[in-house]
């Protein structure tokens, strides 16, 4: 028995072609969702994302508004961008692509968005607000893997999560979203300070592996049966993505999120959802 896929790119298509309809009713009172980019420097991973994103919006109806600055970009400089993408009305939300270049104060560059602009979720205000229980955009990358396992039915009423990693835009904002009634899940957060990973793995329903660790989880260290989200991103010497979770894990799970095609394009496709109900909320 080999383990059901987690068709990302599939779920991500639907949720676009939904998007699709909802812009269009929003031209018709008048509204243009409008998504900003901030790109600073010529990483190529990330200059990839970015048009990924403009080709995004451009299928279900969303306005493009890209900004570009070179690697040599002060704070001052890029501060200047987000202000002006705040006093934008063209612009309905935006992000700015992570991460900066060494020396740019990341933070305060984030607080300086406007939060009812915030398309990533990730501004101070919108995750203060989720800690609190009150309405926010989500950080996308969450809310995509929360959205797949509804997708696919898998339950996470009740059910032992195990999150593997603490970054800002998964480790950490993760387990808020799985903790709240609606989800009711029991998450345990793992680390590199963690003493025994597999022993936590092995108890898991659900693993979300988001640690940026080639292959961390092991076929091995799953629970038969176990729906397994694989959010990791490394390169390996050819280039090619490879994920925190083992190839061979696809044998043991009940379900698997293949990487790509997993969670990346439902990242994507938050971003949008978020821009759209902004908008949405726009107009009341
Ligand atoms: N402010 C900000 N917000 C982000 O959401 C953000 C960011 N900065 N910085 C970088 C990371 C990375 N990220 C990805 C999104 C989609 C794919 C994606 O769609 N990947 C495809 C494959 C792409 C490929 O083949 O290279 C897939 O998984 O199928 C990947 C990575 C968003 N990020």
């Amino acid at each position: 028995m080999t383990a059901q896929i987690l068709d990302g790119k599939a779920t991500a298509a639907a949720i676009k072609s939904d998007l699709t309809a909802r812009v269009a009713a929003l031209k018709e009172k008048g509204v243009t969702p409008g998504l900003g980019t901030i790109l600073v420097g010529d990483d190529p991973g990330s200059q990839k994302y970015v048009a990924g994103k403009h080709r995004d919006c451009a299928q279900v109806g969303i306005a493009s508004i890209q900004r570009e600055l070179p690697a040599t970009a002060t704070q001052e400089e890029i501060e200047a961008v987000v202000r002006e993408l705040n006093e934008d009305p063209a612009c309905t939300g935006y992000i700015v692509q992570l991460p900066l270049p060494k020396g740019i104060d990341e933070n305060r560059i984030l607080e300086l968005m406007d939060p009812d602009k915030d398309a990533d979720g990730l501004h101070p205000m919108n995750l203060g607000r989720l800690v609190l229980n009150e309405p926010a955009p989500l950080p996308c990358t969450p809310n995509g893997v929360l959205t797949l396992l509804r997708q696919y039915g898998v339950e996470t009423k009740g059910a032992e999560v195990v999150v593997v990693g603490r970054g800002v835009t998964i480790g950490r904002p993760m387990p808020l979203l799985l903790t709240r009634r609606s989800e009711n899940a029991t998450v345990t957060q793992c680390h590199t300070g963690t003493r025994d990973l597999a022993s936590h793995l092995r108890r898991a329903d659900i693993i979300v592996a988001a640690a940026g660790s080639a292959h961390l989880v092991r076929p091995e260290d799953v629970k038969p049966g176990a729906a397994v989200l694989d959010v990791g991103v490394s390169r390996g010497a050819d280039g090619k993505i490879v994920g925190d979770v083992h190839p061979g894990v696809a044998e043991v799970a009940g379900f698997i999120s293949p990487n790509p095609g997993g969670v990346g394009p439902m990242t994507r496709a938050q971003l949008l959802v978020n821009v759209v109900e902004a908008a949405e909320r726009s107009v009341g």
